[in-house]
């Protein structure tokens, strides 16, 4: 929680003081709550530091409304100290002792016992009442985090409240980007209680959420005056005769994401099986490295997809190795990946920052093991690997990392784990090859691929198979493309 102190630290050299950032934080919890739910019996769990400060400030918040509250403290009401001790003086009567909270009597409990200062494990009473409160029907809001998980590595070692909303302030944590932390989260609401423009540039923000309005020109939208040689020529290598097809679904995919021409690169064994099965994507047959460069060569490829069903070995290594000396930006995936375990820093020392990896746990660890084991979050160990490999690194899962050779990383949470099923890799790699190919620059690229897959995925919903989330993909670009001119025409009102 370094960078979310340190933004404490410069929001009082900026004369913004502890005391006015709590008020802040504990209104805003009390008004989220107000917001969201009628008014009902309240029991405030107050830890011992300043994340129980912020619950004595929401506590008074609420009784101000006429909300019926009474507070319970872990500890010593005479130990408070600073920001917290103060709060306690402003919420004014006594703290009930923490034994004595009894969730199941509660209409809605606080939980304010421990955020960013979490040193262990809660035990005792701590320990007893989070299992309490989640058994019992009473809604519960975390302040910051939910106490029990640690807000940097995203979770818990023991007993964690399951919170129906968390209201956090500045900036989202590990906590709230990643699994299996967000899933203890509930509601995410993340409050600016004040501190000045210009931490962001002094301090290095863990991560975003991936949003589209951090790719506001994706996808690209076609000029009148295009033509198909305009919008990205793709090329997908395919794997051998029985594995051909996700090079087809990375394909499929490629050309719904808007490349105008897409091409299947096949093993002359496989080309009858690729060309039988494929109509809008065309397909070349090619032997060996210098037939396969030859081809890419010839389709003048702006971006080409290796990976997918394409065999682990020296003759995946090779062609990966071969296409690296060719200009069209690569997406790596699968097989391109695994075939490099062990052997990473001849694969490192070519790629180029324009290329994308894209990983998913098993995959990472293959290429990254020791950033696996280490006792890093994702998003730490994505950033490293991006640095590290010299190019984008897209680690796939429930919380997607996106992360760039220059230390930028964004975490979509924008999916379904309905895309938990063979293939939708595939479909992810396809698109990303398209915007690829239309020249955007590789961290868009790959953050927009991510938010649209998923995108897709949500809307295709449960049942979906890997085609269906190619099948959906024009219902999101044209939601996107609604929002989008929602907002810019809110925006002009303003
Ligand atoms: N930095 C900011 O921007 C702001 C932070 N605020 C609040 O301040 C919180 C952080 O406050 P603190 O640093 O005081 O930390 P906490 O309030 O999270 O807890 C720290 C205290 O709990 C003890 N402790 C830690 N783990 C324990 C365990 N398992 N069992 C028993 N005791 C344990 C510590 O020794 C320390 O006394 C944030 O989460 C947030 O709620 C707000 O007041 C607003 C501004
Ligand atoms: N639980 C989940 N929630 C959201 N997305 C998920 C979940 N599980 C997997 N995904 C997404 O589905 C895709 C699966 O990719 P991958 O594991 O490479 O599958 P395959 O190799 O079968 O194509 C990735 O984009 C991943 O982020
Ligand atoms: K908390």
């Amino acid at each position: 929680m370094d960078a979310i102190r340190r933004a404490d630290a410069f929001a009082i050299a900026n004369g913004v003081d502890g005391w006015t950032l709590m008020q802040a934080a504990g209104q805003a919890v009390a008004q989220s709550i107000a917001q969201r739910w009628s008014k009902r019996p309240v029991r405030v769990l107050c830890g011992p530091g300043n994340n129980g400060g912020d619950g004595f400030v929401a506590a008074a918040a609420l009784r101000e409304k006429g909300w019926p509250v009474r507070v319970f403290l872990l500890g010593d009401a005479a130990k408070l100290t600073g920001d917290a001790a103060r709060a306690y003086a402003h919420w004014g009567d006594p703290a009930e002792p923490l034994e004595n909270a009894r969730p199941d009597e509660a209409g809605l409990v606080i939980d304010a016992l421990f955020g960013a200062g979490l040193a262990r494990p809660l035990e005792g009473q701590a320990a007893e009442l989070c299992t309490a409160t989640n058994s019992a029907r009473a809604v519960c809001v975390a302040v910051d985090v939910p106490s029990g998980l640690d807000g940097d590595r995203a979770q818990a070692d023991g007993a964690v409240f399951r919170a129906d909303l968390t209201v956090t302030f500045h900036r989202p944590k590990p906590a709230h980007l990643l699994e299996p932390g967000r899933g203890q989260c509930g509601e995410i609401v993340c409050v600016d209680i004040g501190i000045p423009d210009g931490w962001r540039a002094e301090i290095e923000p863990v991560g975003d959420y991936n949003t589209p309005d951090l790719w506001p020109d994706l996808p690209t939208r076609p000029d009148r005056q295009t033509h198909k040689h305009g919008r990205g020529r793709l090329a997908v290598l395919s794997g051998g005769p029985s594995a051909t097809g996700a090079a087809r679904l990375a394909a499929q995919a490629g050309l719904r994401a808007g490349s105008g021409l897409v091409t299947v690169l096949s093993p002359k064994n496989a080309l009858l099986v690729n060309a039988q099965s494929l109509s809008e994507v065309m397909v070349r047959g090619f032997d060996g490295v210098e037939g396969f460069l030859a081809g890419l060569d010839g389709l003048r490829a702006t971006a080409a997809v290796l990976g997918p069903g394409a065999g682990v070995g020296e003759g995946t290594r090779e062609l990966v190795i071969a296409a690296l000396s060719r200009s069209p930006a690569l997406v790596l995936d699968a097989d391109a990946l695994t075939s490099f375990e062990g052997e990473t820093d001849h694969l490192f020392s070519h790629l180029r920052p324009g290329d994308v990896l894209t990983p998913h746990a098993g995959e990472f660890a293959r290429l990254f093991p020791d950033l696996a084991e280490a006792p890093i979050n994702k998003i730490e160990a994505a950033r490293t690997a991006a640095e590290r490999a010299g190019c984008v690194v897209v680690f796939k899962g429930p919380d997607t990392v996106i992360a760039a050779p220059d230390g930028r990383v964004r975490v979509n949470t924008h999916a379904t784990p309905a895309l938990a099923t063979a293939g939708t890799g595939d479909v992810l790699a396809g698109i990303t090859g398209a915007f690829l190919a239309q020249g955007t620059d590789a961290f868009d690229a790959a953050s927009a691929a991510v938010w649209l897959h998923g995108d897709a995925g949500l809307r295709a919903g449960e049942g979906l198979i890997a085609g269906d989330v190619i099948a959906a993909l024009p219902n999101s670009f044209a939601a996107l493309r609604r929002r989008r001119r929602t907002d810019a025409a809110r925006s002009a009102l303003k």
